[in-house]
């Protein structure tokens, strides 16, 4: 696998794009362990995003019923068509933010880490599975951190409300080509029921994150703006408002579903609160 993808980028010339985060993996044994993670079998239809060279693609497509595969570079997706003849491979030519995803079962991606944020929210807006995903070190401590601790963020509650993330694997520069500046880690990403998915106004979740080490009190009445409202209103609401002295960084999803429907209770309606 290792000599495959070293020969391709010689025979192509092939210079990797730092700003399309080109670290290829030059690791079989992390690419068996995530496709195993992630029990592909022939009911699944898999979702690659950055197939790169197609050191995953490859075993993806001998094990999966389908896979879609999202590129941006076009000098990548000339080489995965002239080198490979896979029969249920569908390569997607396109910016793995803005176009429609297919429907998917399972998606299994050694992502690139510029568009680490906006594809996870994405990837939660789908019906999938599963998700193996391999992300920068500190992205994935973020997406894992649970309510108080350190690193908890407003991805952290994010994903919270709708997925169980477990990171199950660290990463050493050394397992990609070229060496990343970054440590990298291997993420479960596995969403909830539906029934136990928490939708939130993400323009509340975002007031609130700006001051992460606020009470939820102040950090809404710094945030004002945000929320459409303004300071008396705020401190209206703030009045009786369920963990309202809590600091942001200890709410759970839960707390701040609470917080919201206690927004709305208090007169101030739901499309008050202006989404971005
Ligand atoms: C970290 S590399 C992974 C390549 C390959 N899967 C591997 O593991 O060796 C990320 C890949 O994503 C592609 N990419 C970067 N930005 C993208 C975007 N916005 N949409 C789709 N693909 C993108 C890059 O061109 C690259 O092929």
């Amino acid at each position: 696998m290792r000599d495959r993808l070293f020969y391709l980028i010689s025979k192509y010339n092939l210079n990797p794009r730092k700003d399309l985060g080109q670290n290829f993996l030059v690791v079989p044994d992390i690419i068996e362990r995530n496709i195993e993670r992630a029990g592909v079998s022939e009911k699944d239809t898999v979702l690659e995003i950055g197939p790169g060279l197609g050191v995953l693609t490859d075993p993806l497509s001998k094990r999966a019923g389908k896979v879609y595969a999202i590129e941006k570079d076009g000098r990548i997706i000339e080489i995965l068509q002239r080198e490979y003849d896979w029969p249920n491979v569908e390569i997607i030519h396109g910016d793995a933010v803005k176009v429609p995803f297919p429907e998917f079962s399972k998606v299994v991606s050694n992502l690139p880490y510029q568009i680490s944020s906006p594809v996870t929210f994405k990837l939660l807006k789908h019906e999938f599975e599963k998700g193996v995903l391999i992300y920068q070190l500190e992205f994935a401590e973020r997406m894992v951190a649970k309510p108080g601790e350190k690193n908890y963020s407003r991805l952290s509650l994010m994903v919270r409300a709708k997925a169980h993330a477990e990171l199950v694997e660290r990463i050493g520069r050394g397992a990609f080509w070229p060496r990343p500046k970054v440590d990298s880690a291997v993420v479960i990403l596995e969403p909830k029921p539906r029934k136990e998915r928490i939708e939130l106004s993400e323009n509340l979740v975002k007031a609130l994150f700006q001051h992460r080490r606020s009470t939820v009190a102040a950090a809404l009445k710094k945030s004002s703006h945000m929320i459409g409202a303004d300071k008396s209103t705020v401190r209206r609401i703030i009045e009786g408002m369920p963990h309202a002295s809590k600091r942001v960084f200890q709410l759970s999803p839960e707390d701040v579903l609470e917080i919201e429907n206690h927004i709305k209770n208090e007169g101030m309606p739901l499309n008050g609160i202006r989404e971005s």
